[in-house]
């Protein structure tokens, strides 16, 4: 069991006050954080061992899967999942305090997914202005803070209005009250952290990969291996495989610890219908506060 020590070095999209920024402090409070300008290179940086735990979003209540994470976890590395933390996320509207009494902007800068989830207020209150995709809502934040003679806003969290001088032009701009993003805690090494405040729930992420003969029913028998066992699922999910057109592995987690009788029954019928599985590990659920 690690995680708990100073010493760990975390990677996240930074820079400082990203929402990944606020999730890898929920669970290393004390670690050294390193910040990364793209999600593959803070994957990058814990599959080559520069730092121990790699903290990167996974899916948003508004939007879904981030598929960059969920594709990079299949097709590129081979890690498991730690813990996973599920945050609240408020969007706000920040621009610089010169342009506090701006009525228009040249350009409104955030994360692809933050954009996203302020759509409707975006397209209501500011129609006619650019939208431009940034590698973080907080490296949009430093950039409008950086360049005051540009009236330009940036999308992004309370931390970063801070963290960066800016003013709240527009509060809770997100589309839907109920706006939560998945994050999972990577690591080379396959175990839980375990910290104090978790949820009593322990989940299993799996990737399976359906025969390649592609008979009918594969699914639902899949399926059945879970139901049958009383195995339940909290999520399912499918991705293209990227071997052709129609050809997808489903990503499944189940509300049970990979160790468990059960689970090591269902890894064996999973193999004997010839499906090829791959587990990401068992975790324990971290709440941020809003
Ligand atoms: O850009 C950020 O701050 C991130 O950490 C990525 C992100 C963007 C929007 C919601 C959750 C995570």
């Amino acid at each position: 069991m690690a995680g708990q020590t100073a010493k760990n070095r975390i990677s996240y999209l930074g820079p400082e006050a990203s929402f990944t920024h606020l999730a890898a402090l929920r669970v290393f409070p004390e670690g050294q954080q390193v910040p990364f300008a793209t999600i593959p290179e803070c994957i990058e940086a814990v599959a080559e061992g520069s730092v121990d735990y790699a903290v990167v979003p996974l899916e948003n209540a508004l939007e879904g899967s981030v598929s960059l994470t969920v594709d990079y976890l299949f097709h590129e590395a081979q890690l498991y999942v730690t813990a996973e933390v599920l945050s609240p996320i408020g969007q706000h509207f920040l621009v610089h305090p010169d342009n506090a009494d701006a009525d228009s902007f040249e350009a409104i800068y955030s994360h692809p997914q933050a954009l996203a989830q302020s759509h409707k207020f975006l397209y209501y209150t500011y129609k006619n202005t650019p939208l431009e995709q940034y590698s973080s809502t907080s490296a949009a934040a430093k950039m409008v803070s950086e360049l005051p003679e540009r009236p330009i806003a940036a999308i992004g969290n309370e931390f970063s209005a801070q963290k960066y001088g800016l003013t709240i032009l527009h509060r809770d701009i997100h589309d839907f009250h109920f706006n939560h993003t998945r994050f999972f805690v990577l690591s080379k090494t396959d175990h839980k952290l375990e910290i104090p405040g978790h949820e009593g729930q322990i989940k299993t992420t799996l990737m399976i990969s359906p025969p390649k003969d592609d008979r009918s029913g594969v699914l639902h028998q899949v399926l059945s291996v879970f139901a049958w066992r009383q195995l339940n699922l909290s999520k399912i999910e499918s991705r293209p495989l990227k071997t052709g057109l129609g050809n997808y592995f489903f990503i499944i987690d189940v509300l049970e610890d990979e160790s468990a009788t059960m689970m090591r029954g269902a890894f064996e019928e999973l193999a004997a219908i010839g499906c090829e599985v791959k587990t990401l590990g068992s975790y324990y659920t971290y709440r941020n506060q809003a």
